[in-house]
Parts: C-alpha cells; structure tokens; sequence
C-alpha cells in the first residue's frame, strides 16, 4: 500500500477512475463480454416489453451484474495466471478452468431466472 497525499475523497474518485478504466479494458478485450452486454440489452428490452414487474426488474438487474461481473473476475485471474506463469501448465489450467467455471454457473442461473420470468409471459 502506497501512502497518498490526497484527501480521502480524492483517493475515492481516483479509485472509481481506475475502476472505469479497467472496466473500458475489460469490454475491449473480452468477446465474452461483449456477448453477455448484447444478451443484458435485449433483456432490458424484454423486460419493457413484457412489462415485467419491480421484483422481476431487481433479479435481473441482479443476475446481469452478477454474470458480468463475474466474467470480470475470470477475466482478471486469467491475465494473473499468464503473467506469473506465461507457458503452459496443468496448474494454470486448472486456475483458468476453475475460474470459467464460476463464469458458467452464474450463467446458467441467469438462464434459469429468465426461463421462469419469461416463459409465463411467452406461452
Ligand atoms: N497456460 C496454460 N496452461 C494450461 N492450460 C491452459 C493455459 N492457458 C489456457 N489453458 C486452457 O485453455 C482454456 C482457455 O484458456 P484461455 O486463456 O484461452 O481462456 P479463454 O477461453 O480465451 O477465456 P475467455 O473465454 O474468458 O476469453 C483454459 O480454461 C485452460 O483449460
């Protein structure tokens, strides 16, 4: 940790900075990504359409943080395990498989949540 001159509500704004900027990174360089903000853009649109109600608006509001951010995460261990160890190794695959995994379940969650909000409204 690296003691900083500025007023603690200065260091605040920096962080959320860094935090943007790392987020700008993320949806450059992650197809995954990219695919999960068009999938929460046409369930935004659904959830207009269907005129779903404030509970149905919270968990999928939920459920898109929860995947995006997680991917955000994977994302994150997988630059870590490259730049400790850039050659192949069944240790980081683990790590990386591992951590996809996490990616998987939320997604599948995800599913499951817009099956039950949706399916009602469809047929
Ligand atoms: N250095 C490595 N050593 C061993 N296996 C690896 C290594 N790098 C990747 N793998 C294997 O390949 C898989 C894909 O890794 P990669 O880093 O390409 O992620 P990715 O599938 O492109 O991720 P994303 O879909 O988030 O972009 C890993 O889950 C792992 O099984």
């Amino acid at each position: 940790m690296t003691e900083s001159k500025d007023s603690f509500l200065v260091n605040r704004i920096k962080s959320v900075g860094w935090a943007v900027k790392g987020a700008i990174i993320l949806f450059k360089s992650e197809a995954s990504i990219k695919v999960q903000a068009v999938i929460a853009i046409l369930v935004t649109i659904a959830g207009f359409y269907f005129n779903i109600s404030s509970t149905e608006w919270l968990i999928q509001v939920a459920m898109i943080g929860l995947v995006m951010s997680i991917e955000g995460v994977n994302t994150a261990i997988e630059y870590i395990a490259d730049f400790i160890h850039p050659e192949r190794h069944n240790g980081i695959g683990r790590i990386k498989d591992v951590a996809a995994g996490a990616v998987f379940i939320a997604s599948i969650s995800a599913v499951v949540v817009a099956i039950i909000i949706y399916y009602p409204k469809i047929f």
